[in-house]
């Protein structure tokens, strides 16, 4: 499920189940013919129907969706100016489901923005207007719900969080992981379609994997593929991005960056991690493979595959090389 799905199915369902609540309430307060009441649930039950078609009519851009916090807005602000007017500060306990739908439906800081604009007004009426003990009671429990409510929000936020770092982030390199290059990859290629500024990429692979596992050991060969992502993180500009493709390989995107200048930041790197001592293993090579976007490159499997096999060609010429492939260029 995306999170624009689980979003309009909480929205949805924490629309419907207020709607379900506050409705209830409407149809006691007929019954025992407070009329007053029974209009102002009834008004309120209508927002939350309003809430419930909107999350309905929006699914598909729920995460940016802003008349929420109208409606939101509208329900705070009617159960608020009920607490004002009429002389039943009974109905303090309206503002549980609020609260809950607050937190629930707007980003955190709104959401509590927005209850605590309810709580602490309804709060101040209720200790004017209600025995003391039962004033403090009520609104503990109010605090306490607010407080938890919170407190779930911001846990599922820092949570979702960390899953969308985990997958997009190696965790043993801090760079960006393969999954996350196709659709980088693809967004600068149709910024360079569109603003037609070059676009480059280089494919980098450490030489003689096997003969340095065999010799140091698999541990050192992390060590170093760790410490070479450092590296490279020291070498490359601001804008520039790092992927990890496997434990020996990785590729940078470099926008902004024509032919001339892939082949000078591709022998840079050569250069200094030719030159660099490595703690784990001592002296270590790299073969680089380099390629602009040609005006027909389009896709991002063409690039990745003429970068790999520009790698594959600079290590057939002899380890700590660099080896440029030039883009395909269609004439209109
Ligand atoms: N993307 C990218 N390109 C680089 C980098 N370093 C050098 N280049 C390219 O190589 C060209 C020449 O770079 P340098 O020899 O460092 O000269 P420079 O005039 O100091 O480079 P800049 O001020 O970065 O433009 C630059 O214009 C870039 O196109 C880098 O870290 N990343």
């Amino acid at each position: 499920m995306t999170e624009t799905q689980l979003r309009t199915w909480t929205h949805g369902i924490g629309y419907g189940l207020a709607t379900a609540f506050i409705f209830m309430l409407a149809l006691q307060n007929l019954r025992y013919g407070f009329y007053d009441l029974f209009y102002l649930a009834a008004t309120l039950s209508a927002l939350t129907l309003i809430g419930l078609a909107y999350t309905i009519l929006c699914r598909r851009s729920q995460l940016s969706a802003k008349g929420h916090l109208l409606i939101l807005i509208g329900l705070n602000s009617g159960l608020l100016t009920a607490l004002l007017t009429l002389d039943t500060p009974g109905i303090i306990h309206w503002a549980m489901p609020l609260l809950v739908l607050n937190l629930l439906i707007l980003p955190l800081r709104q959401g509590v923005a927005l209850s605590l604009l309810l709580v602490l007004p309804a709060s101040a009426i209720l200790l004017f207007e209600a025995p003391l003990l039962e004033a403090i009671t009520r609104i503990a429990g109010l605090f306490i719900l607010l407080t938890a409510a919170a407190l779930y929000i911001w846990h599922y936020d820092h949570m979702a969080q960390s899953a969308e770092d985990l997958a997009i982030t190696d965790p043993v390199t801090g760079a960006h992981n393969a999954r996350f290059l196709d659709e980088s990859l693809q967004k600068e290629i149709s910024r360079a379609i569109a603003t037609g500024h070059p676009l480059s990429v280089i494919n980098l692979s450490i030489d003689y994997v096997d003969g340095l596992a065999d010799l140091h050991g698999k541990n050192s060969l992390q060590t170093l593929y760790q410490n070479m992502t450092e590296h490279l993180f020291t070498v490359i500009r601001a804008g520039d991005t790092l992927y990890t493709l496997n434990d020996t390989e990785f590729f940078l995107i470099l926008p902004f960056t024509p032919e001339e200048g892939v082949r000078v930041i591709a022998e840079r790197i050569r250069r200094t991690i030719a030159e660099h001592q490595w703690p784990s293993i001592g002296r270590a090579t790299v073969s680089i493979g380099a390629t602009t976007r040609g005006n027909g490159d389009t896709r991002t499997d063409a690039l990745r595959k003429r970068a790999h096999q520009a790698m594959l060609d600079a290590r057939k010429r002899g380890a700590d090389s660099v080896w440029f492939s030039a883009g395909e260029t269609v004439t209109a």
